[in-house]
């Protein structure tokens, strides 16, 4: 079996005059965390789009387990295990950490209509999301309002959510986002864990967790791919200090 979960092949996009995707090709394989970084603008969330699905590419084609699933919808890529969190919180204040888990789960599983089984005990949606809870350390929080959570905590249930569909890849859009040092620490050992599960595909701007969690790093600048490698190898390379790193 290939090692290879997600492959983008040549992925072009456009916005009118502006290319926001530039013949971008990458592959996420079992086990890793591929970090893509790059200045603001530089078509990170154009390139998440088309990956998840709401923006269509102009041209190339995307791969998860080796079926493609370029024109499939948002949905659909999910069902499939494409896992993803976002960078605006979509939990539900007034709820319980575990509900909003268990209606994750129940949105992807597309039961929304099972009037005939109230939600708190329906056993298909309680035993995932206890499960992802448990992955994320957050079980002791399962019966608390996500409005008494602190922020960290709220990003540790968006990836319980996102998790509870036992996903083949998981897309993360700036995790660490408004993290102080402390939950910072803690998700990125959270995350350095999960990978060996499910890999991760991690769009950041914390540098020091890029640097610290990612296998492999894809520098992408003005839609282009500049630079792939190790922590090491991008740390050190000339093009991306200048055109990234400030140096
Ligand atoms: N819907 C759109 N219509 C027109 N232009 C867009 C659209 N979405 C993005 N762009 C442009 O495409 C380019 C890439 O934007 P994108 O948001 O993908 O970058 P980014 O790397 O995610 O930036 P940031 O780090 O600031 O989130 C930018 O020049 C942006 O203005």
């Amino acid at each position: 079996m290939s090692d290879v979960v997600l492959t983008l092949n040549h992925l072009q996009k456009h916005f009118g005059a502006l290319q926001a995707t530039r013949d971008v090709s990458l592959e996420l394989k079992r086990g890793e965390i591929h970090a893509l970084i790059g200045p603001n603008g530089a078509g990170k969330s154009t390139l998440i789009g088309q990956i998840a699905g709401n923006l269509k590419p102009d041209a190339g084609s995307v791969h998860l387990a080796g079926q493609e699933i370029t024109a499939l919808s948002v949905a659909q890529r999910a069902r499939l295990g494409l896992g993803r969190s976002f960078q605006v919180s979509s939990l539900a204040e007034p709820l319980s950490v575990l509900r909003n888990v268990m209606i994750a789960v129940q949105a992807l599983q597309g039961h929304s209509f099972r009037f005939w089984k109230p939600v708190h005990r329906d056993e298909s949606l309680l035993a995932p999301a206890r499960e992802a809870l448990e992955r994320m350390q957050l079980s002791h929080r399962a019966d608390t309002p996500v409005s008494e959570l602190s922020h960290g905590e709220r990003r540790q249930v968006e990836v319980a959510c996102a998790l509870a569909l036992k996903p083949r890849a998981l897309l993360l859009d700036e995790p660490m986002a408004g993290l102080g040092p402390e939950g910072t620490a803690h998700l990125t050992d959270l995350l350095e864990t999960l990978k060996q599960e499910v890999p991760i595909l991690l769009i950041e701007h914390d540098m020091d967790a890029v640097f610290r969690l990612a296998d492999r790093i894809s520098v992408l600048v003005a839609g282009s791919v500049i630079a792939r490698g190790d922590s090491a190898e991008i740390r050190h390379n000339p093009d991306v200090r200048e055109a990234y790193l400030g140096d």
